[in-house]
């Protein structure tokens, strides 16, 4: 998939992590597949040279965070996910961590800060878990009225977390695609 370019478009880009995630969670098949449908908490522990850029974070209810998938096997530009295990769909139409850049991203519920340590519910992510960078949730920026949301629509999914406890959902547990 990597093509080797002279091309300044597709020269490789490096980050450091700003931090780490620490969940209850050891195993991809045991790890919400959102947050939304589990209320499990963990802490993001950042870094201390990053402790200047956590002014007024507290203010927040909710954060986002945006991760690497350190423990992601390798990239597909297809999958079937999680919602709708009949069809394939294209990556970008879908949230599985083995993408081309394996970067996930999660809104979490800030529910405090001590010094350092933030402790979050809503998490959806490995124990360990990279950390690259914190954004506030802003209603005024992130909350849209009026949505597609493509193939999870055809599922007929209003509210996620009724089908979370359906039979169906239940019983793909174990599949983490979505
Ligand atoms: C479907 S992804 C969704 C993550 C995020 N909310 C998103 O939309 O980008 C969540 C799943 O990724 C897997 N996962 C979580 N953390 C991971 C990590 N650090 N490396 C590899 N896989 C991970 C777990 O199986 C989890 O159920």
């Amino acid at each position: 998939m990597h093509t080797e370019s002279t091309d300044p478009t597709r020269q490789p880009v490096t980050y450091r992590p700003i931090g780490v995630i620490r969940t209850p969670f050891t195993e991809q098949e045991n790890t919400p597949i959102q947050g939304i449908f589990n209320p499990a908490c963990g802490t993001v522990e950042v870094f201390p040279e990053y402790e200047e850029g956590l002014l007024d974070v507290e203010s927040f209810s909710h954060l986002i965070l945006i991760y690497h998938f350190h423990r992601a096997n390798g990239a597909m530009l297809r999958q079937k996910p999680f919602l709708d295990v009949q069809k394939e769909r294209g990556i970008f139409s879908i949230r599985h961590f083995n993408r081309p850049n394996p970067i996930g991203l999660s809104i979490v519920e800030l529910k405090g800060v001590r010094g350092t340590t933030l402790d979050i519910c809503g998490i959806d992510v490995l124990d360990g878990t990279p950390l690259l960078d914190i954004k506030p949730y802003v209603r005024q920026f992130d909350h849209r009225e009026e949505v597609r949301s493509g193939w999870v629509d055809d599922q007929h999914v209003d509210d996620i977390r009724e089908w979370n406890s359906t039979p169906e959902a239940l019983r793909h547990r174990g599949r983490v695609n979505l």
